[in-house]
């Protein structure tokens, strides 16, 4: 079966469709998206889980993250949420996933820790929201993350790899693997994306192509 991919565009086209016209919660797809990096985190030989360190933007990316540093939590793996942004800039539902992150006393920090204390790093700055070059902080972050030793899972994108041409937007995040949801992604099928992305698994979080009204074809 060939494989489908798609463009950002495509990517969050196909949510709104599934949220706003099938009806499926946005915080449902956001739950099963972070069902499966926390899987895959867990079951991938990629990754040392003494020490996780899940560096989230105020974006649905950063949700889908506060919402695997939860489930790794559960699974009584010790992780620390670094929150780059004011939380009250943070998307409704990563407020929300900031909320239930508290309820289990997870620590979320505002500044850069020592990064050799994790062994392993969640990016969940940006994904296919991405839209212009990665500047100032977030460089910094980005330079911290790839300068550490940690193996590295990337959500939907890695952090400053265009989703629709694999072009680096100022920086990009060396991910030892990613998981992207629903589809691949035309960037991730790229040298770049080869190179930056890792090992890409597709997760199928329920999100349906309007076109063909059919579940994802692989
Ligand atoms: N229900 C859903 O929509 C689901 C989405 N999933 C995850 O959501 C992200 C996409 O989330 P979104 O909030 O649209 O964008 P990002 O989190 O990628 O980016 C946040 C925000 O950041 C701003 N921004 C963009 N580029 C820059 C930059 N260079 N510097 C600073 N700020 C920047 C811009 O305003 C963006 O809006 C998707 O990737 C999934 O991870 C769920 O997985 C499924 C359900
Ligand atoms: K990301």
């Amino acid at each position: 079966m060939a494989t489908t991919y798609i463009t950002a565009a495509q990517s969050q086209a196909f949510d709104a469709y599934t949220m706003n016209q099938i009806g499926i919660p946005s915080m449902v797809l956001m739950e099963r998206a972070a069902l499966a990096v926390a899987h895959q985190i867990v079951n991938s030989t990629s990754f040392d889980l003494n020490n996780v360190l899940v560096v989230a933007g105020t974006g649905n990316n950063g949700g889908d993250g506060v919402a695997v540093a939860r489930l790794l939590h559960l699974n009584h793996i010790p992780v620390t949420i670094w929150l780059l942004g004011n939380r009250d800039h943070a998307s409704e539902q990563t407020q929300q996933q900031l909320t239930i992150a508290d309820h289990y006393n997870i620590p979320v920090i505002a500044d850069q820790p020592d990064m050799a204390n994790y062994t392993t790093v969640v990016d969940a700055i940006f994904g296919v929201g991405l839209s212009r070059d990665i500047t100032g902080k977030f460089a910094d972050v980005v330079d911290a993350i790839n300068a550490a030793k940690a193996n590295v899972m990337a959500i939907d994108m890695p952090t400053g790899l265009g989703t629709d041409d694999g072009q680096i937007m100022g920086t990009v995040v060396e991910a030892t693997e990613t998981v992207t949801m629903s589809y691949n992604k035309l960037g991730l099928a790229t040298d770049n994306g080869r190179r930056f992305g890792g090992i890409v698994t597709v997760a199928d979080i329920g999100i349906y192509d309007p076109a063909t009204l059919t579940e994802r074809k692989s």
